[in-house]
């Protein structure tokens, strides 16, 4: 956000006008949008938990057949920026998410920071209740700004089982003064 005022002036406004305390939380519908962008563009688990084939051999998009005993691995992190699915994919715009649902559940194969199926991610209710919880108590304390000397932020990324930033975040926060 810290690199799109646009988007970190319109959560930031969101959150104050609407969450004085924890029981605002499912109002703030765009921060739900700015979450679900950062998942897709930046998805925590890059690669899904890898899957054996054990019965027969199939047929799985351009490859004409995965034997049997094959290790498939999904690149979630591909997916989620696929140009064929998303347009201007690599553009963080959390309003895409208001034409479409923020499907977590794994049925929408285009998005999937939290993988599907069988083995798709279980901890649903705690991680975005942490997440948004989090953030949202984040935005409305404090105001945010870049270090004097940092004109921008590098997002290069350190792929791994799990996603990090490959420079640490460093930011400025001025608490907020709001009279209730
Ligand atoms: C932002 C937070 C989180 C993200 C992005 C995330 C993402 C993922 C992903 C991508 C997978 C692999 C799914 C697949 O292969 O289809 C996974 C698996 C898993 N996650 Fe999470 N997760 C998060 C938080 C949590 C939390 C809070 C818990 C537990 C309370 C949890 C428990 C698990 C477990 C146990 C698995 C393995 C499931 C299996 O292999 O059957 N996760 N997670």
């Amino acid at each position: 956000m810290i690199k799109n005022p646009r988007v970190l002036h319109k959560a930031q406004q969101e959150v104050r006008q609407v969450f004085g305390d924890d029981s605002g939380l499912h109002r703030l519908k765009y921060l739900d949008m700015v979450i679900a962008e950062s998942f897709r563009l930046h998805p925590p688990g890059p690669l899904l938990a890898p899957r054996e084939n054990r019965d027969q051999r199939v047929e799985l998009n351009s490859y004409d057949e995965v034997p049997v005993n094959s290790y498939v691995i999904v690149n979630a992190w591909a997916i989620n920026r696929d140009p064929r699915y998303w347009t201007e994919a690599e553009r963080f715009f959390p309003e895409r998410f208001m034409d479409r649902s923020i499907d977590y559940t794994g049925n929408d194969f285009q998005f999937i920071p939290f993988g599907a199926g069988r083995r798709m991610c279980p901890g649903n209710s705690f991680r975005m209740a942490i997440v948004k919880i989090t953030l949202a108590n984040l935005l409305f304390h404090f105001d945010w700004t870049l270090p004097a000397e940092q004109k921008n932020i590098d997002m290069t990324e350190s792929f791994g089982v799990t996603l990090r930033r490959r420079y640490p975040l460093r930011l400025i926060p001025t608490p907020y003064r709001h009279i209730l």
